[in-house]
């Protein structure tokens, strides 16, 4: 066996390493984490960067971004990756992937999660708690699915957009690049790049960038 690295060491992190470990692939673990003055983190040791000389290489080969920004993970998953690090699908034992789904590397789905048949899911995405994403779905790169969204089939949902806990969104809809969903909005119809939509139904109430 060798060991997962997992950059940062906040709250996200803890379920990434909760459903890592319930993985059962690993022996080791290592954080990275820049903005943290400790020296361990849960119980493993915690550096501030990969080039710090108590890091022995070798000893781990996989790698996952457990940040919560959705550029900044995209970002450093793709530095990681031209460094060489696997980059695997983390997938809590209580979680369900068909057989039938295509889940890019470096995404995470979490306890009690559900990916259909048919869906695609980009790179380094966050499933979390109990969200669910039905047949024929396609997320792009760095979209977080908070607790408990559900996604009815077909939606398709584009690069860095976050749907906020427990939101809905009905089949067919399709929603752009970097938008942000509130918590329990029903999305129900396509929604424009760079926006925030929220409510029953989701209404845009900012435009960014
Ligand atoms: C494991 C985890 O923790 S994962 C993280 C899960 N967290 C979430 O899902 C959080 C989702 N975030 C939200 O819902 C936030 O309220 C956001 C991002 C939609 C809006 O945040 P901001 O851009 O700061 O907007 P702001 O708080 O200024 O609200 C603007 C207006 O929208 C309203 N509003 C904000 N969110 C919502 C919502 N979810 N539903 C309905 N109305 C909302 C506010 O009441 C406010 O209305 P007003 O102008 O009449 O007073």
């Amino acid at each position: 066996m060798s060991g997962l690295i997992i950059v940062g060491a906040g709250g996200h992190s803890k379920v990434v390493y909760d459903a890592a470990r319930e993985m059962g692939l690993w022996d080791r673990y290592l954080f990275v984490d820049g903005g943290l003055a400790q020296d361990s983190f849960l119980g493993w040791p915690l550096v501030k960067s990969l080039n710090d000389s108590n890091v022995v290489r070798e000893d781990y080969k996989d790698l996952v971004v457990a940040i919560g920004s959705n550029q900044v993970r995209h970002k450093l998953l793709m530095q990681y990756a031209e460094q060489g690090f696997n980059l695997p699908v983390i997938k809590h034992p209580t979680a369900y992937i068909s057989r039938g789904a295509v889940v890019q590397p470096g995404t995470v789905v979490l306890a009690q999660a559900a990916v259909n048949y048919s869906a695609q899911i980009g790179l380094g995405c966050i499933v979390n708690t109990s969200a669910s994403i039905d047949h024929d779905c396609q997320l792009g790169c760095g979209v977080h699915l908070s607790p408990g969204v559900r996604l009815a089939g077909g939606v398709k949902i584009g690069n860095f957009s976050w749907v906020g806990i427990g939101s809905s969104v009905i089949q067919h809809v399709a929603i752009g690049e970097n938008v942000i969903i509130g918590a329990q909005t029903a999305v129900i119809r396509d929604i424009e790049d760079n926006v925030t939509v929220v409510g029953v139904p989701g209404r845009i109430i900012k435009r960014h960038g």
